[in-house]
């Protein structure tokens, strides 16, 4: 093992989670989503602390847990999560009410997030988290920079694609939407991206302003 792996596989393995992360960790293998990693749970848990978060919208619910990774220090916060496929959000709905989170704080909207994101409040959000359906990520992402507040983050999981995003073999549509979106945050005088290895990658992007 490369002293990079070692140091990737002991990153993801130093956060604890609590039951009902492993609940949902469990339940979302078993159905075949893949979920945001321990590591990358942890980053979100601690941005939606270090943003003060009250408002938090996610495209892509799974079964939960980026979401539950979101409200887990921030009992305060209001999440707003978009899912397309009605059986993942009926999991969802169960794994966040055992989790103790009632439905006014964890609303969970069924619908194509295309179709939705256009129809929420501009600059209300703190941080939104696109984890959804990846060759449609630059539409995500254009919604996403109006809804998110000035000094508020979007969040971007599974950024290197498997490895796939810095391999130049690599051609697929999922890929490239990726390594567009990079490349149009890479350019933009408006926002402050942060790239990171952690979990599959995990672009984060502030948005710049008063
Ligand atoms: C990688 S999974 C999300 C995992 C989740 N964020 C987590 O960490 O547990 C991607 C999810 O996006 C949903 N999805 C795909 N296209 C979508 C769309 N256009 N609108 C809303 N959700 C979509 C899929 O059904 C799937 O549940």
């Amino acid at each position: 093992m490369s002293k990079l792996e070692r140091n990737w596989q002991y990153t993801e393995q130093y956060p604890s989670e609590t039951d009902a992360l492993v609940r949902a960790r469990r339940v979302s293998l078993e159905i075949g989503i893949e979920p945001v990693s321990r590591a990358v749970s942890a980053e979100l848990s601690a941005l939606a602390v270090l943003s003060g978060a009250r408002a938090i919208c996610e495209i892509g619910t799974g079964v939960g847990v980026s979401g539950l990774s979101l409200l887990r220090h921030r009992p305060e916060a209001i999440l707003t999560s978009i899912e397309i496929e009605p059986e993942y959000l009926r999991e969802a709905r169960a794994l966040f009410s055992d989790a103790g989170i009632p439905a006014s704080r964890a609303r969970l909207v069924e619908g194509d997030a295309r179709h939705v994101m256009p129809r929420l409040n501009l600059a209300a959000y703190d941080i939104v988290l696109l984890d959804a359906e990846q060759s449609q990520l630059l539409e995500y992402f254009e919604h996403a920079l109006g809804i998110v507040r000035p000094g508020g983050a979007i969040v971007v999981p599974s950024a290197l694609a498997h490895g796939r995003v810095p391999d130049p073999a690599a051609r697929d549509e999922a890929t490239q939407a990726m390594r567009d979106l990079l490349a149009v945050v890479a350019d933009s005088d408006a926002i402050a991206p942060a790239l990171s290895p952690v979990g599959d990658g995990l672009l984060t992007v502030v948005k710049l302003g008063a």
